[in-house]
């Protein structure tokens, strides 16, 4: 339907109501708001007022492209030619909201569940306790642990597993670092920056390191070690537990444990199809030797 603009001729005496924001001119000429185009003395105003200026950043393209395309191929309310492909773009699309939304209950959710994030915070008491459980799923307590187990070990399974459990444990911190400096997610702000031997990437939150090992090492664990039944599910309340102890820490948003929870799943698929077989041991043991 063509715009009231348009059916009067560009500019004359209409009849119509005038528009809100126009209405008549000093002249007692009417004056229409075009969806397109805004009239000039109103540009002078948007102008000075930084928060019009702001707006008109995030115009869509649509109507900021309106007023000038040649290329256009449908007509807008004030007969401006319009690109139907931009106007597609105005649509916001269901991922984008529902990712926009998933992140904004994240930052909630995680803000309210930090209630370990300082000594002053409402479970404030209990950080010690978490701070234990951190230590139990960091790197170097399991490089050290599995090192020491194959060199202690005197069994070829026990030194495959144990060398195979070092390589996967390298494997995390590599692809766990690779994908921090690729997202680079800040920490929440009400972390504590008070973990001991950290890397340069462990600035930054996604994915939770402690996460993707511990649900890595679970894993693992239950794949090769004999375990009785209330000692695998000691096993997964650990993982569990190092998990929800960083979000608690404050340390977290729940998507990055989440998120690491998923890929230290994973990344023991990863390690099962690099398996070192006890024929390749054995030739890097000679080697070695
Ligand atoms: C220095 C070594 C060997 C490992 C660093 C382990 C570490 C501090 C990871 C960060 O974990 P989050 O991403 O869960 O905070």
């Amino acid at each position: 339907m063509p715009s009231p603009k348009a059916r009067s001729g560009g500019g004359g005496r209409s009849g119509s109501v005038p528009a809100g924001g126009g209405g008549a001119g000093g002249n007692g000429r009417y004056e229409f708001m075009s969806l397109t185009r805004t009239p000039s003395h109103l540009l002078q105003r948007q102008g000075s007022d930084p928060t019009s200026a702001r707006l008109r950043a995030s115009e869509s393209p649509c109507r900021r492209r309106g007023s000038g395309s040649s290329s256009a191929s449908t007509s807008s309310a004030g007969g401006q030619p319009v690109p139907e492909e931009d106007c597609m773009r105005l649509n916001p699309s269901t991922l984008g909201i529902a990712l926009s939304s998933l992140l904004a209950v994240d930052l909630w959710l995680s803000k309210r569940l930090g209630v370990c994030a300082c000594e002053d915070a409402s479970w404030g008491s209990v950080r010690p306790l978490m701070k234990l459980v951190e230590v139990s799923g960091h790197g170097i307590p399991w490089l050290l642990g599995a090192a020491y187990c194959l060199y202690k070990s005197d069994s070829a399974a026990g030194q495959e597993v144990t060398l195979n459990l070092l390589m996967a444990l390298l494997l995390d911190l590599v692809l766990v670092g690779v994908v921090k400096a690729l997202v680079r997610r800040r920490r929440p702000a009400h972390n504590r920056m008070d973990m001991f031997a950290t890397f340069s990437v462990d600035r930054y939150s996604f994915p939770s390191g402690h996460a993707t090992r511990a649900a890595m090492c679970a894993r693992f664990l239950l794949a090769h070690l004999v375990l009785a039944a209330p000692l695998r599910v000691l096993v997964l309340l650990w993982a569990a537990f190092v998990g929800l102890s960083r979000v608690l820490l404050g340390r977290h948003n729940v998507t990055d444990v989440a998120f690491g929870f998923f890929m230290g799943y994973f990344q023991y698929n990863l390690v099962e199809a690099l398996w070192l077989s006890p024929v390749v041991l054995q030739s890097m043991m000679g080697q070695l030797e």
